[in-house]
């Protein structure tokens, strides 16, 4: 499939977000941040970012529905708590809108032009669809990594096309990320992308016009494998840390574990920085969101990866809007997939 407009479309609305997202982290004050019902923390720039690459996208193609995390229900309350966050949102994303297309962006998004209200809470509901294995579907995670975002740490913007289930084109803006990873101290922020079949890249998000570059991961082998380094979440509640120290012991891997928060992990080992991400279950009942693995899972496997569940079974996007058939998400490149499965398998004793 060719997906040539919608790569440069989903480039550019991520990274219209991402610009979006780090000014509001400049200024962000306390009372933008409400806590979910999970208790997990949203802010007022996961709704901006929403609002903003929705409202995008159905300007483009408003046939397609979208599985997006957040919904506008706690903006659209009487209370003045609700209204104040509502007026920010409105007014970030304005901000962001009126700014002329610059060049290398996509053109037919409207871009300069500011909304209303409306127009903006309804474009976070466009999120609410259920998901589907059939036709086309976007899956929006606005800001990736909220508890990350919030500690000045990485998060990311990041969104898939899915067509019959599948993900066919994924984009990833990770602000926080250097660009060049020798040089942790130099410029940060970085998109990254793959269609299916057509490799991975990354360009850094402020060169609107640059080149994609190609990107793959390292190419680690079976002898090698005790020199491998592992990513994993910083957040302990959303992967079994222990588990992963004793799957490492059990593959001879010494390096400690590099900790950061949202999919940058999968962007990171994309590129080489580190080669295994494991994302072990926790408890029984949580099932993965769609929108946290749909285009990382395609950009690892362009990059020469393979991306399954601990029962080494591929991440079913079609079941609605959570990964339900799977359990934890284990990320390593093709030649050594099988031995990790394997080591990860004898630790939490499954098959
Ligand atoms: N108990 C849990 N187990 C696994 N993932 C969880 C979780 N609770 C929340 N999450 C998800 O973990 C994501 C962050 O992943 P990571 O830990 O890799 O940074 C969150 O995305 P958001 O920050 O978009 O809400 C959220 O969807
Ligand atoms: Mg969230
Ligand atoms: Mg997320
Ligand atoms: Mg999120």
């Amino acid at each position: 499939m060719s997906l040539v407009q919608e790569k440069q479309i989903a480039i550019t609305v991520v990274s219209r977000a991402a610009n979006l997202a780090q000014s509001v982290f400049k200024k962000l004050v306390n009372a933008e941040t409400v806590t979910k019902k999970d208790k997990s923390p949203v802010t007022v720039a996961d709704y901006s970012c929403q609002s903003l690459i929705s409202l995008l996208l159905s300007k483009a193609y408003p046939n397609d529905p979208i599985v997006g995390e957040e919904d506008a229900k706690d903006l659209r309350q009487p209370t003045d708590e609700s209204k104040q966050l509502k007026n920010r949102v409105v007014d970030l994303v304005n901000a962001e809108l009126s700014k002329p297309q610059a060049a290398g962006e996509a053109d037919d998004l409207e871009l300069g032009v500011t909304r209303s209200e409306t127009e903006l809470l309804d474009a976070i509901d466009r999120g609410t669809f259920e998901g589907s294995a059939k036709g086309r579907m976007w899956c929006l995670d606005p800001i990736d990594g909220t508890k990350g975002f919030l500690r000045g740490g990485q998060y990311a913007v990041c969104l898939a096309l899915l067509i019959e289930g599948k993900v066919e084109l994924g984009v990833i803006a990770c602000p926080n990320l250097p660009v060049d990873p020798s040089k942790p101290d130099g410029p940060r922020g970085v998109v990254f992308g793959a269609i299916k079949g057509q490799g991975a890249f990354q360009r850094p998000i402020s060169e609107t016009n640059g080149p994609l570059s190609k990107i793959s991961m390292n190419s680690i082998t079976k002898e090698s494998i005790a020199q491998a380094s592992f990513c994993e979440s910083v957040e302990s509640g959303h992967s079994s840390q222990g588990d992963s120290a004793n799957i490492a012991k059990e593959l001879n891997i010494t390096k400690e574990p590099v900790r950061m928060d949202s999919q940058a992990k999968y962007c990171s080992i994309s590129r080489g920085d580190g080669d295994i991400y494991l994302r072990l279950p926790v408890s029984a009942s949580y099932e993965e969101k769609i929108w946290d693995h749909a285009p990382g899972r395609l950009l690892v496997a362009e990059a020469g990866g393979k991306v399954t569940d601990i029962h080494n079974k591929d991440l079913d996007f079609s079941l609605g809007r959570t990964l339900k058939n799977n359990k934890g998400v284990i990320v390593a490149h093709e030649s050594i997939h099988g031995d990790v499965i394997k080591a990860v398998q004898k630790v939490l004793n499954v098959a």
